[in-house]
């Protein structure tokens, strides 16, 4: 397989790889005319989790597909690595590429161990290294390979199914993991800590991962970069959350990020120490003050201070350690750059 691999021993299953994703002048047009995604160029770094969002219809399914080969593109193209995905079979592709859907599709009479080993088994891994493996990727979804391990998925609530899904996308190790709306068939409330553990398990294992959301929130918590399109799968920009909630590179990517884009900047801005006033000379903070770490976003920092009725916040090293002082008319008065599209 000549993919750029990158080794990350740490990670908890041994081995683990991921490859760059590019797509290059890629296009899908249908027979009747339809541009579902046209000339489409864009590099996703192995390890990089980029988010694709944009309105219904606008080619973000399509793009997914087309990188697993589920949907054949008309022209361009995508390379794993240095790999052409055209030119390589799609069933051993598939093997190689992690993919998680909205309903996660789970065999209903299989069990979930088997469910999870479904990869595994194809690749003709010996029983006792699928088990092993099945009950390691479950550990790490955070579900007792014991307890759910011999269930049905009928046994399951959305939730842990939803993770069974992922747990089986990573099973064989794949360089890259596609997910369209891996979270958006549970409720709000599990679905905050399914993206909690998401994280957690991507800097475990750093996938290249593309997910697909509708949910702008979602994209601006998990992505390193979003991709947002158009109608006729345009590309209108690619960037890191803050700059895009920053400096959103037209009207159409303004409109779309909307006008609680500040708020949603604060979330991704962190604390930093030339925005705190220095610590009294004699040390003596005054009592009472809540408390923040340095590295946490000015939106847990404006949160605090509103919950706890406050003008200014202690903010301390991760040890505890006090270096500053943080108010909140600070906060509310950041001057970001100018809005290049005015307003
Ligand atoms: N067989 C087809 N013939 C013509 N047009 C098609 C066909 N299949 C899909 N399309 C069109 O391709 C476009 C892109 O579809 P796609 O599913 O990628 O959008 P999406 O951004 O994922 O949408 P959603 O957010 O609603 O899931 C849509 O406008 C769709 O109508």
């Amino acid at each position: 397989m000549d993919v750029t691999p990158e080794r990350d021993s740490a990670g908890p299953a041994g081995a683990v790889s991921a490859a760059a994703i590019t797509l290059d002048q890629v296009r899908k047009q249908y027979p009747d005319g339809t541009v579902a995604v046209g000339d489409l160029s864009l590099e996703v770094k192995a390890g990089e989790l980029v988010v694709l969002i944009g309105p219904s219809g606008c080619g973000k399914s399509t793009v997914l597909r087309m990188i697993n080969r589920l949907i054949e593109p008309t022209s361009g193209r995508i390379l794993l690595g240095d790999e052409d995905v055209t030119r390589t079979d799609p069933v051993q592709l598939r093997r190689r590429i992690g993919y998680v859907i909205q309903n996660v599709g789970l065999f209903p009479h299989q069990t979930i161990s088997a469910n999870v080993g479904t990869v595994p088994r194809l690749l003709g891994w010996s029983r006792a290294r699928i088990q092993t493996r099945a009950a390691e990727l479950l550990e790490l979804v955070g579900l007792d390979p014991a307890t759910f391990g011999p269930r049905y998925p009928h046994e399951l609530s959305g939730g842990q199914r939803q993770r069974v899904g992922v747990a089986r996308a990573l099973a064989a190790d794949p360089v890259v993991l596609l997910m369209d709306e891996p979270f958006s068939a549970v409720d709000p409330i599990a679905r905050g800590r399914l993206q909690e553990e998401f994280l957690r398990l991507q800097a475990e294992v750093r996938k290249t991962i593309v997910l697909v959301t509708h949910d702008l929130d979602e994209a601006v918590r998990l992505g390193d970069r979003i991709v947002v399109l158009s109608q006729g799968g345009k590309l209108e920009q690619y960037a890191s959350p803050a700059t895009l909630l920053g400096e959103p590179a037209s009207a159409f990517v303004r409109e779309f990020v909307g006008t609680d884009r500040a708020i949603r900047r604060l979330a991704v801005t962190p604390i930093t120490p030339d925005l705190l006033q220095p610590l009294p000379p004699d040390g003596n903070v005054p009592a009472g003050l809540p408390t923040v770490p340095i590295g946490s976003s000015l939106y847990d920092a404006l949160a605090v201070l509103l919950t706890t009725n406050s003008d200014d916040a202690r903010v301390t090293t991760e040890d505890g350690e006090p270096v500053g002082l943080l108010s909140r008319h600070r906060i509310l008065s950041i001057d970001y750059p100018a809005d290049p599209i005015g307003g």
